[in-house]
């Protein structure tokens, strides 16, 4: 099922942060219905560096790409700012769309842009937001790749202008609304209050960000209907893999740490070793020729 399909649908879509096509995989075989390709996961990954825009647009869609190669599952992108002006949006959609994205998250930051739970973020003007917006509706090739506006304004002009850049983004076109940082339950519940029955609306999540963390239910129960949980994946790792190094490191065995990962075998069945190795032997002689 599409994301547009499954958004048009009772219920709360819950996306977890993925970076690549192992985190894609293992959070498909959750069970998870979408997944979303975090810049800032990508960022603190691939880059080792913080998210405040240097991932890269070609970065980001060779990423879309190989995580496609792996899984079918619903995909929402964060295109930060669309990479420039409206017609860098156009080319970012367009690109992305074809890499195999299902929704473009498209944010109001202006250039050099920066994590939304970062202090010192500054904006474009809402009517330029506008016309990127109206920009990357009109450059989607399929009316099933979703436009996720997101205003940052927050933390920036307030509360009550973020509303209303929000009204504005909804008005040029956007399927989906992310109010970047709500900082209070008011907050999020006031997001709720205005658009939920207006058109579905995102909550981040966030593990020590401005917004208060709440379950995917209770946002739910609030009238959100996409909740994502970018960076966590990256959070629960990294403490994973520094216990881990520091474990090796100390004691030069891996053996207290065995029992806290996979082994050869278990890792193979979690990427479909045998299942792989199966599918090459099918082709390894088909005509018999060899015999
Ligand atoms: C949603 C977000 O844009 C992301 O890159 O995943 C980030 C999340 C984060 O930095 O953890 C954000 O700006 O909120």
């Amino acid at each position: 099922m599409t994301l547009k399909a499954r958004l048009s649908r009772d219920g709360v879509v819950v996306a977890p942060g993925v970076y690549d096509p192992l985190t894609a995989l293992i959070a498909t075989e959750a069970g998870f219905e979408a997944v979303y390709l975090s810049g800032a996961a990508v960022a603190y990954t691939r880059l080792g560096r913080s998210d405040i825009g240097l991932a890269t647009m070609t970065e980001m869609a060779e990423t879309i790409g190989l995580i496609r190669d792996r899984v079918d599952t619903p995909m929402i992108v964060d295109a930060d700012n669309g990479h420039g002006n409206a017609l860098n949006v156009q080319r970012t959609v367009r690109l992305y769309e074809r890499a195999g994205a299902s929704a473009l998250q498209i944010e109001d930051q202006s250039l050099p842009k920066r994590c939304g739970h970062l202090a010192g973020k500054k904006l474009i003007p809402a009517g330029e937001m506008v016309g990127k917006i109206k920009a990357a509706v009109d450059a989607r090739a399929s009316e099933e790749t979703l436009i996720v506006a997101r205003t940052d304004a927050i933390a920036v002009e307030g509360f009550d202008a973020a509303i209303e850049r929000a009204e504005r983004y909804a008005d040029a076109g956007a399927d989906v609304l992310f109010v970047e940082a709500p900082r209070s339950e008011g907050e999020l519940s006031a997001v709720a209050a205005r658009f939920s029955s207006h058109l579905p609306l995102l909550a981040n999540m966030v593990e020590g960000g401005a917004t208060p963390l709440r379950s995917a239910d209770d946002l739910g129960a609030l009238g959100f209907r996409l909740v994502i949980f970018p960076g966590g994946i990256v959070r629960a790792l990294a403490r994973a893999a520094q216990d881990y190094y520091r474990s090796l490191h100390e004691h030069r065995t891996n053996k207290p740490f065995r029992d806290r990962m996979f082994d050869f075998d278990q890792l193979n069945a979690v990427i479909g070793t045998p299942e792989l190795l199966a599918l090459g032997a099918r082709y390894e002689d088909p005509a018999g020729d060899a015999k």
